[in-house]
């Protein structure tokens, strides 16, 4: 069923001026929009992300997926629309916004001549904690990040997937609401991803809550209880897992909504 309008996309009403939405809601997005020059990256996309939800941002390469997460997370500033953390609207008010929330950010440089455990003590330091909190903090994420022994060797000489988690660790060490992660299972081990994935539940077992983009549509079935599916800048379907899978795999379901599969017709050169 290839259905884009879909009563699953929240048919929210523009924000009226003022309105701030439910503080109970961890991030709600109205109308966000962007533009690279001719090509609209994200086109006026409203979405709530109810606090204490797992919740899975999908789409093809190039859907939109993180223009949208740097403009609601206070990296990108939109053309068009308004983001709200928790009550606080991030363009407005991104001090108290950004206390709230940890992000991991796609293609944003860290500051790879540290080592990592200076990188994630920078960051707990940069957040205002005290030195024992951030000693305490590091060494445990460290820890269940499986990087103690790399500690000492510089973030540049990481690999893809220890940056990654070094990053991560440095986006929780304030111990945050709500945390926005683009991609943090790409380039990670199966060991590595199982003990994120636990470390995320009992987040949002503890009343936080997770936003993570990822292509891999089981991981997201089986990990998030909500869902949002974006391609060519716009919101297809939201909702509970059940609700936007509707009975199919949710892979099934995305592949229907977003289309898009070729015939396996062409590269004849290739085949042998
Ligand atoms: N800084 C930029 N300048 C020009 N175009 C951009 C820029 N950033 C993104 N785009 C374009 O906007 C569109 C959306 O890109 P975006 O990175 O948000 O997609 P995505 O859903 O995160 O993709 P992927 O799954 O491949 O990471 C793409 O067409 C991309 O080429």
């Amino acid at each position: 069923m290839s259905n884009p309008e879909s009563s699953l996309s929240a048919p929210f009403p523009p924000q009226q001026p003022g309105a701030v939405p439910d503080p109970d809601t961890a991030l709600a997005i109205r109308g966000l929009a962007k533009r690279f020059g001719e090509k609209i990256a994200v086109n006026g996309i409203s979405l709530d992300v109810p606090a204490g939800s797992f919740y899975g941002l999908v789409g093809p390469n190039g859907a939109g997926k993180t223009t949208a997460m740097s403009m609601a997370t206070g990296l990108l500033r939109p053309d068009h629309g308004q983001v709200w953390i928790h009550g606080t609207d991030v363009w407005a008010d991104p001090l108290t916004a950004k206390r709230r929330m940890g992000v991991l950010a796609d293609g944003v440089r860290l500051f790879d001549r540290l080592t990592g455990e200076q990188l994630v003590t920078y960051s707990g330091l940069l957040r205002g904690l005290d030195r024992d909190t951030v000693a305490e903090r590091t060494a445990d994420l460290l820890r269940v990040m499986d990087l103690t022994g790399d500690a000492g060797k510089l973030v540049v000489d990481y690999s893809a997937g220890m940056t990654k988690k070094v990053a991560l660790a440095s986006a929780m060490i304030h111990a945050p609401k709500v945390l926005v992660l683009d991609e943090p299972f790409e380039a990670v081990d199966p060991v590595s991803a199982a003990n994120i994935r636990d470390i995320l539940a009992q987040f949002v077992q503890s009343g936080g809550t997770v936003i993570v983009s990822s292509h891999v549509m089981d991981l997201v079935q089986r990990m998030c209880d909500h869902v949002a599916i974006i391609a060519q800048g716009n919101l297809l379907a939201a909702g509970t897992v059940d609700e936007v899978r509707d009975g199919q795999s949710l892979e099934d379901r995305f592949v229907d909504l977003v289309g898009g599969r070729s015939t396996g017709e062409g590269l004849s050169w290739l085949r042998t």
